[in-house]
């Protein structure tokens, strides 16, 4: 028999859970570990993402062993794998900002029209002894020209809010992409086939019970 594992998913992310969903992994324990993401001066984004996911692990297992440490010895149980991520899309060394505001969305689109960008998500994970696992994965992508039209319906659409670089591939804005090198599911928040490299690398058993298909 198995020892029992359980998996805390330090976001608040629908997307994560859909990704982790979709690979069959569905977490006991959602956990969002709100942080300041302001970048460092001259950060890189690759560092930006590691360092952010990392800082979300951390605080959710943080927040953990205090609730572990309130109860009695012999009722705490092991603690769980803490996975977390964040998303970072970058024109070469300059960090898009997560757009909350139209304005900002449509400086974001402005600047990615026409042109390549990369998109990093970083990984981190807490194993249950504590020790902190990271990757970061890096998805490089170009959008055609976008025009005016498309640029203003986009915008009206509300699909950028709240997402790093002002757009959601999984949405309209799919129509805009017309290379993509790397991980689409990075793109989305969740690089799926690093995510479960990492947890099975850390003994975190994954069910590949795919057999009754699921789509
Ligand atoms: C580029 C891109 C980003 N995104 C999303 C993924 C992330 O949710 C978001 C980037 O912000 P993040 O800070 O990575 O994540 P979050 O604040 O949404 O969730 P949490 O920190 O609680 O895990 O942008 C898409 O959904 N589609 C895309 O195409």
């Amino acid at each position: 028999m198995d020892a029992p594992q359980t998996l805390v998913l330090a976001s608040g992310s629908p997307r994560r859970v859909e990704l982790l969903a979709q690979a069959g992994i569905e977490p006991e324990r959602l956990l969002p570990a709100n942080i300041d993401e302001t970048p460092f001066k001259s950060e890189h984004p690759r560092s930006l993402a590691r360092r952010l996911s990392g800082e979300k692990a951390h605080k959710a297992r943080a927040l953990i062993d205090e609730e572990r440490k309130a109860l009695p010895e012999d009722e705490r149980g092991a603690a769980p794998y803490v996975l977390a991520a964040d998303t970072v899309v970058a024109v070469g060394s300059n960090i898009m900002p997560k757009a909350e505001l139209l304005d900002e969305a449509s400086q974001c689109l402005r600047m990615l029209s026409g042109r390549a960008h990369r998109v990093y998500t970083g990984l981190a994970l807490v194993t249950p002894r504590g020790q902190m696992r990271q990757r970061v994965v890096e998805t490089r992508v170009r959008f055609k020209r976008l025009t005016r039209e498309e640029l203003e319906s986009y915008l009206a659409s509300g699909e950028w809010k709240g997402k790093a670089g002002g757009y959601a591939i999984q949405g309209f804005a799919g129509t805009f992409v017309v290379k993509l090198v790397g991980s689409y599911t990075n793109v989305v928040g969740l690089p799926l086939a690093e995510t479960v490299a990492l947890l099975t690398g850390e003994g975190y058993r994954v069910h590949f019970n795919w057999l009754s298909g699921g789509v």
